[in-house]
């Protein structure tokens, strides 16, 4: 019989374990969910941990893949996203490949690394993913309680049949496997922070992409051009995340062993959950939209030897990196500006997974050092106060994080590594194409370490670029050599076309606060006509 843990005072939909999981719930997962996780004074409301590798999850679901979907999976098996976690921090980001699921490619990918680590699934993965995991010695797997991987939802082409045997069969063994494990097999979606959904639309419709899009078109009204990104992106997301009928909702969780969600008010608390972290989800992808814009090098770069390297990945696979650094950004320290980065390599041998020859290489946000009690360290950024006690000299730079928490980097990970093997796996490889995405323009202190660190590529924006802010600078990162940098601005064809239609243009180095006053911006407001994508590769 499945138990269900007390709900918490404010009504929220406390995480809670199917029948037979005997993890230790809410405490566990707030233990797992710190740099600093005590609520941070005078900051805006802040993505827990473990909803960060739910929505990241989610967000690998919708990888965009380069290879046409594979004909070996029927219409059952639906493609899945994965975040392999190891001493709370990220190590993998995975999604279902052309003929292995997502489970498959985790334990292929991490082999015995896998042992002790949380994975964090966007569904229920399949008995055959199940059993090899739970082999392999992971600690907890965590899935969103939407429609599983074998599809329960799904219609044969005749639509005759509305829920397969395979499926049926599948959620029996599942189960069974699950009653006779050892780790962890459990739901773990947690309250978003009151005021959360709110702060993540504003910041994501003023955020430095968005700025760039609004400066490059004066006559847009940026508002609605976001909101309109921000409803159709929700109308997706809901379609592939959500299950709109609550008694159908009831069903697929009674049939995959969680019939204690299906009680009020547990269920409506969970729906709630459900339905806040996919309107999060859509308001942060909405920020980065491909319209018009997307990751291009700047037209003054001279032609030097650079152009000989490796030329970078399709603009939507640019983007959804930048949308999973925006993701990690809203779980920043800093109590005024989130930045978020993540590094991906390309390895030279083709990949088993949905995001082919791509490897993540480290990931992380802006934040004190690890194991800081907050309010150890000076947070203000008045320059006209003290200098004593400003935040600059203490937080950890997004980029610096992603360099520090590399999955091999691990002391636990070196240590049952030898010899060569250890020494490969500890540095970026030369050899390959390993590529930063980051927030926001790299700083001066940011710079060299990212071309000590071996990163031949850098998607960005450049709104900071040129400025000296005091404390901090960002003088250095135009004259970086050596590193391809891409960066978030229109397409050379809809540049042509602006230029042809005599419009003004930001150039980069004008930034935010060069951008006409809002009020401005909102006279003669009309959205101009969206053309296509532009979907070729970033050049
Ligand atoms: O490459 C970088 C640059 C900055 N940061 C972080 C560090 C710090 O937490 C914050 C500072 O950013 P910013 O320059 O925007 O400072 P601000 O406090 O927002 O100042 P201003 O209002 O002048 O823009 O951004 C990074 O993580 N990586």
């Amino acid at each position: 019989m499945a138990t269900t843990d007390t709900v918490q005072s404010n009504q929220y939909l406390k995480p809670t374990c199917a029948a037979s999981c005997n993890c230790k719930g809410y405490r566990d997962v707030r233990e797992a969910s710190t740099q600093t996780d005590t609520k941070v004074q005078g900051h805006g409301p802040r993505l827990s941990k473990v909803n960060l590798f739910t929505l990241l999850s989610l967000w690998m679901e919708l990888f965009p893949k380069e290879e046409p979907e594979d004909i070996n999976q029927d219409v059952f098996t639906r493609g899945t996203g994965l975040v392999v976690v190891r001493d709370h921090k990220v190590v993998g980001l995975h999604c279902s490949g052309p003929e292995l699921h997502v489970g498959q490619v985790a334990v292929i990918r991490h082999g015995p690394r896998l042992a002790a680590s949380d994975l964090y699934f966007s569904r229920r993965p399949c008995a055959t993913c199940l059993k090899m995991l739970i082999n392999a010695g992971v600690s907890r797997i965590s899935f969103w309680p939407g429609d599983p991987e074998m599809s329960l939802l799904a219609v044969r082409p005749n639509g005759t049949d509305s829920i397969s045997q395979e499926a049926m069969l599948d959620a029996i063994a599942s189960e069974k496997l699950k009653s006779n494990s050892r780790p962890h097999i459990s739901v773990v979606v947690q309250p978003v922070d009151p005021g959360l959904q709110q702060f993540v639309e504003e910041t994501s419709r003023r955020c430095d992409f968005m700025e760039r899009v609004s400066g490059d078109d004066p006559d847009l009204d940026a508002g609605d051009f976001y909101w309109k990104q921000r409803r159709r992106n929700l109308d997706t997301f809901s379609e592939e995340f959500l299950i709109p009928h609550e008694q159908c909702h009831r069903d697929i969780l009674t049939k995959i062993g969680l019939e204690n969600f299906c009680m009020e008010p547990y269920f409506s608390n969970l729906r709630q959950n459900m339905r806040e972290l996919v309107g999060i989800l859509a308001s942060v992808a909405a920020s980065v939209p491909l319209l018009q814009h997307g990751f291009y090098r700047k037209d003054s770069q001279p032609a030097t030897s650079e152009q000989r390297q490796p030329q970078g990945v399709s603009q939507e696979i640019a983007r959804h990196c930048i949308v999973q650094a925006r993701l990690l950004a809203y779980r920043t320290e800093d109590p005024k500006v989130g930045v978020g980065a993540v590094i991906w390599a390309e390895g030279k041998s083709g990949g088993c997974d949905g995001t082919g020859r791509l490897y993540l290489v480290g990931c992380g946000y802006n934040a004190y050092p690890v194991g800081s009690e907050y309010g150890e360290y000076p947070q203000m950024d008045n320059k006209e106060q003290d200098r004593q006690r400003r935040k600059y000299r203490y937080i950890i730079h997004a980029e610096q994080n992603a360099l520090t928490f590399s999955p091999y980097r691990s002391t636990e990970m070196a240590e049952r590594m030898q010899g060569e093997e250890a020494r490969r796996s500890d540095e970026i490889r030369e050899e390959e194409n390993t590529m930063l995405f980051v927030t926001k323009c790299p700083c001066d202190e940011c710079v060299p370490l990212i071309r000590g660190a071996g990163i031949k590529q850098i998607y960005t924006t450049d709104l900071d670029s040129g400025k000296d802010k005091g404390d901090i600078s960002y003088l250095r990162f135009h004259g970086l050599q050596g590193v391809l940098k891409f960066i978030w601005q229109k397409s050379p064809l809809a540049r042509r076309a602006s230029e042809h239609a005599g419009l003004h243009l930001t150039n980069g180095c004008v930034g935010k606060h060069g951008r006409q006053p809002e009020q401005a911006l909102q006279s003669n407001k009309r959205l101009r006509s969206a053309t296509n994508p532009d979907l070729s590769p970033v050049c």
